[in-house]
C-alpha cells in the first residue's frame, strides 16, 4: 500500500495492490494484508486505487481501442443500437444532444426536490443535453435486461469482445469482493451474504465518452462534464484514459480528490448497497468529472475523454440486508432491508439526473 499526494497538500487516494489476490503463487497473510488495507482505505474515503487486478496495460489499450472504435462510428451507425427511452432495459447506445451548462451552484447542490412530475422533465432535459455519449452492455445470460447490439456489419468484432470484456470484468468484480471478505475476517456465513453483492449475470459495463470542449465554452462557465452522483450498485470499478477529471468527495473534508489517472490503474468507489450492507462502515462515494478551469486552459480545446465504469451488483430480486456485523449498541442499525430492483426502481426516476446506474 502506498500514499499518494495529489499535489496540491490534500489528503490522498490510497493505492492497494491486489495481486495476493489473483497470484497464486502468494500466501494467506499477504491476502490478509492486501484484503485489510483496501477495507482500511473504502472505510476512510469511500474509494480507492487498485492494481494487481489482473489487467495488463495491453489488455486495458485493447478495451479503449474498442471504445474509441464504437463512439468514432457516425451518429446514425450508433443509433442502430439505440438506449430504448425510459430506464429498462438500461442496454444500448445514448447520444449526446444539445450541450448542458453546468452551474457552480448545480455541482454543489444537485437538486433532487419531491416533485415527481417536475423531476422527470429535469431528467428529460438533461438527458437531451448532457455532453457525453455512452453504450451500456450487461450479461448475455441476465434474465431481466437483454443487450442491444450494433448489428455485426456495423462494428465487426465489437459483441464478442464486448462480451469477454464484460466476464473478464465481472470476474475481477467477484475477487474484490472476496478481497473484501478477507480484510473483514468475515465468517462463511457472512461471506455468503457478501458474496450475494455481486450477481455475475447483473453487472452492468458502461462505455463512456465526453467529447472534446472548446475553451469558449469553458469561460462561459461550463464546470462539470458530469455532476456530484454516487452509483447505486455495490462497488464501481472505473478504468479511465490520461484525460483526467475523475475528482471523488472525501467525507471528513467534503474536498473533492482528484483521481489522477495512472496507467493500468483501476479506481473503485463504493456504492450505495456496500453503504447500506455495511451500515455506513463504507459509504457511498460522492463523484464527478470536472473539466480543468478555464484560465489554466492553453489549447483551443480540452481533449475528449473516455472511461470504462463496470456495476459491480447483486440480483435484481436479492435483498440488501446490513450485515449484524456492522451493528452495535453505538452503531445502530441504518437502513431496512431492500429489493435491489425497489432500490432502482426507487431511484431510476433520477437517473439521468445523478448519472448512477
Ligand atoms: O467517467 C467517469 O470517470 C465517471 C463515470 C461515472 O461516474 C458513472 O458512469 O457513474
Ligand atoms: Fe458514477
Amino acid at each position: 500500500m502506498q500514499k499518494l499526494d495529489d499535489g496540491a497538500g490534500r489528503a490522498a487516494i490510497v493505492t492497494v495492490d491486489l495481486s495476493p489476490f489473483t497470484d497464486t503463487s502468494l500466501r494467506d497473510f499477504e491476502r490478509l494484508e492486501a484484503g485489510q488495507a483496501l477495507v482500511e482505505a473504502c472505510h476512510n474515503l469511500g474509494f480507492v486505487k487498485i492494481t494487481g487486478h489482473g489487467f495488463t496495460k495491453e489488455e486495458l489499450d485493447v478495451a479503449f481501442a474498442w471504445t474509441k472504435r464504437l463512439f468514432d462510428l457516425s451518429y446514425e451507425e450508433k443509433m442502430t443500437a439505440p438506449h430504448p427511452p425510459g430506464p429498462m432495459p438500461h442496454r444500448g447506445y445514448s447520444g449526446i444532444g444539445v450541450e448542458k451548462i453546468y452551474s457552480k451552484e448545480d455541482m454543489e447542490n444537485p437538486d433532487c426536490s419531491k416533485d415527481v412530475g417536475q423531476e422527470l422533465r429535469k431528467i428529460m432535459d438533461f438527458k437531451a443535453r448532457h455532453p457525453l455519449e455512452s453504450y451500456e452492455i450487461g450479461s448475455e445470460q441476465d434474465d431481466q435486461q437483454q443487450n442491444i447490439w450494433l448489428p455485426h456489419e456495423v462494428l465487426p468484432g465489437f459483441q464478442d469482445y464486448m462480451n469477454s470484456l464484460y466476464e473478464r470484468l465481472a470476474g475481477v468484480g467477484k475477487m474484490i469482493l472476496a478481497a473484501f471478505g478477507v480484510g473483514l475476517g468475515l465468517d462463511p456465513d457472512a461471506t455468503t451474504a457478501l458474496m450475494h453483492l455481486c450477481s455475475e449475470r447483473h453487472c452492468q459495463l458502461r462505455l463512456l465518452h465526453y467529447p472534446d470542449i472548446e475553451r469558449e465554452k469553458l469561460l462561459r462557465e461550463l464546470v462539470a462534464r458530469l455532476p456530484p452522483h454516487t452509483d447505486w450498485s455495490t462497488f464501481t470499478m472505473l478504468f479511465q484514459d490520461n484525460s483526467g477529471g475523475l475528482e471523488l468527495r472525501d467525507p471528513s473534508t467534503q474536498q473533492f480528490l482528484h483521481a489522477r489517472p495512472e496507467e493500468g490503474v483501476l479506481v473503485l468507489n463504493i456504492g450505495d448497497m456496500f453503504q447500506r450492507f455495511s451500515n455506513d462502515h463504507f459509504v457511498s462515494a460522492l463523484h464527478r468529472v470536472a473539466v480543468p478551469e478555464a484560465g489554466t486552459v492553453s489549447e483551443s480545446r480540452i481533449p475528449a475523454r473516455y472511461s470504462i465504469p463496470f456495476f459491480v451488483s447483486p440480483a435484481p430480486s436479492h435483498t440488501v440486508e446490513t450485515l449484524p456485523q456492522f451493528v452495535a449498541p453505538g452503531t445502530p442499525i441504518k437502513y431496512a432491508p431492500i429489493k435491489f430492483q425497489d432500490y432502482n426502481a426507487f431511484i431510476s426516476k433520477y437517473q439521468y439526473q445523478s448519472g448512477g446506474l
